[in-house]
């Protein structure tokens, strides 16, 4: 169930009704008082900020049944979510002020000029001279926003902006949202070649497939600095790290386990790919139309590849009939796709990852009583399987080291990096990957990224730490 913050705004009349019953119709209803703030103190009336905890689906019934108390007046209900996008989420800071003349010739005209010609002559000095060198952008065009599908560059924006937030929060990393008003493969290249220019890496989000494929393929080609999906490899690494330990947990091994994936679009694909290099022998790859299977002949060209893979199962079936038996489920599709009978049918010490967003693959109410290891991707439920574990410190690492790319090894070290910070102690159902506040995700997930890109040749620098 998904839970919201509101703050209702109340002025009660003290004659008719006293805080008591305020407070006892809101829990009554199915809310929460977490705050209580007097706005405005009186001997007949208040005003009052009262903040509730409450279901969505609740929510509605609070505001109701406050509206049937004699005595009081809801002047405003506001939603806390909404209250935290107010104006957007980010803004640009200067690094230093500019308190008199002589710093604006410096910062400015003609100062400036100096240092332009300096990079003119040297390209390489827009990594020491200029933003470049910190700098990343987050880039959609807004047709697969979490599993709210196409809805386009506009209403991508929340998620680009909070991708940016923790960007700058958790790797130190400054990210500016850009949202693409075309949805043309070669607009799409076109546009982030010419706008490449200021900054040190691209990170590519919610891009739907199977475009998303050929416009990183390209771009990781034609342009000299780390390109990532982050919806293809930051999933992939997170769920290898999540499934390492997870597999710890219920003492299976990647060899053994029989893998469902639901949703072979950009996560999907990519989550397939690092399964099957991580050791996996039987692989089910499940999207609309049921599981994709080995020998089959397929439009989308990485779905072809997929059924030429010899660990892919060969039998046919929709998903609820490929689930039987099945020792792990990895969803990337769409929320509500799996109920509770669907994973009683799967082995012993099921592990099911319920990722799609915001809504996941099956409510965890009705999957927890029946799964050994459940996880989702959301932030109010243990065991968060989610990229932010990952966009933050890979590019941390790769920009510490100027990476030309972010090649497989990178990824895999990255993966190995966060499982490890769940040590072997720590380790249980509800316990089994890091939560994105734990300090040492960064650090590791950085280091073991700029280890492999010195070791496989992609870095172009050695950070100090690693000299
Ligand atoms: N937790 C995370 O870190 C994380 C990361 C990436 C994506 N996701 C979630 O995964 C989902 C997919 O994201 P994406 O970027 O791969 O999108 P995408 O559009 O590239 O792929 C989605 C795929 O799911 C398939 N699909 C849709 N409905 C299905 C169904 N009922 N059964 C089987 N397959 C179905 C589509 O045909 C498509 O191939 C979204 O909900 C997204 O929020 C979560
Ligand atoms: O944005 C997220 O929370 C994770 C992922 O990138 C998604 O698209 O769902
Ligand atoms: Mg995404």
């Amino acid at each position: 169930m998904a839970y919201n913050s509101i703050i209702l705004r109340l002025e009660l009349t003290h004659a008719k009704v006293n805080f008591g019953d305020v407070a006892h119709t809101i829990s009554k209803a199915g809310g929460d008082i977490t705050s209580i703030d007097v706005i405005r103190p009186g001997q007949e009336t208040s005003i009052r900020d009262i903040t509730v905890h409450v279901a969505d689906k609740a929510e509605k019934d609070v505001v109701d049944a406050l509206e049937q108390l004699d005595g009081i007046e809801i002047i405003n209900v506001s939603d806390s979510t909404f209250l935290v996008h107010l104006g957007g989420k980010i803004s640009v800071q200067p690094n230093l002020p500019i308190k008199n003349r002589d710093d604006l010739s410096r910062v400015y005209t003609p100062g400036v000029a100096r240092v332009c010609t300096s990079i003119h002559e040297n390209p390489q000095k827009a990594y020491s001279l200029t933003i470049k060198r910190n700098t990343v952008a987050v880039i959609t065009d807004g047709t697969a926003v979490l599993g709210l599908g196409d809805i386009g560059p506009h209403a991508a924006a929340p998620v680009m902006e909070g991708k940016a937030m923790l960007f700058k929060q958790l790797g130190g990393v400054d990210a500016f949202p850009i949202c693409l008003d075309t949805k043309d493969t070669e607009e799409i290249i076109r546009t982030i070649k010419a706008i490449s220019p200021i900054f040190g890496g691209i990170n590519l989000e919610d891009i739907s497939s199977p475009r998303c494929f050929e416009i990183e393929t390209r771009l990781a080609e034609e342009l000299d600095m780390p390109v990532f999906h982050d919806d293809q490899h930051g999933t992939a690494i997170v769920v290898i790290a999540g499934l390492l330990n997870a597999l710890k947990v219920v003492g299976k091994r990647m060899e053994h386990v029989r893998v469902v994936v639901n949703g072979i679009g950009a996560a999907g694909v990519s989550i397939c790919k690092m399964l099957l290099a991580a050791g996996v022998k039987r692989l089910v790859p499940v999207d609309r139309d049921g599981a994709i299977v080995r020998g089959g002949a397929y439009a989308y060209p990485m779905w072809q590849w997929l059924a030429e893979q010899p660990q892919v199962e060969d039998r046919a079936g929709t998903l609820k009939d490929v689930i039987e038996g099945a020792d792990v489920f990895i969803g990337v599709s769409r929320g509500g796709v799996l109920n509770a009978e669907d994973v009683q049918k799967m082995a012993p010490n099921r592990i099911v990852f319920a990722m799609a967003n915001p809504k996941p693959e099956i409510d965890p109410e009705e999957a927890l009583p029946h799964v050994r290891v459940f996880a989702t991707g959301r932030s109010d439920y243990p065991n968060q399987i989610n990229n932010v574990l990952v966009f933050p410190g890979i590019f941390r690492g790769a920009l510490d080291c100027r990476a030309r790319h972010i090649n497989e090894p990178m990824k895999l070290a990255a993966a190995r990096a966060i499982a490890s910070v769940v040590s072997e102690s720590e380790l249980n159902d509800q316990y089994i990957i890091p939560s994105i506040f734990n300090e040492q995700v960064v650090t590791k997930v950085r280091h073991a990224t700029i280890e492999a890109a010195i070791l496989t040749g992609t870095a172009r620098r050695i950070p100090p730490d690693f000299r």
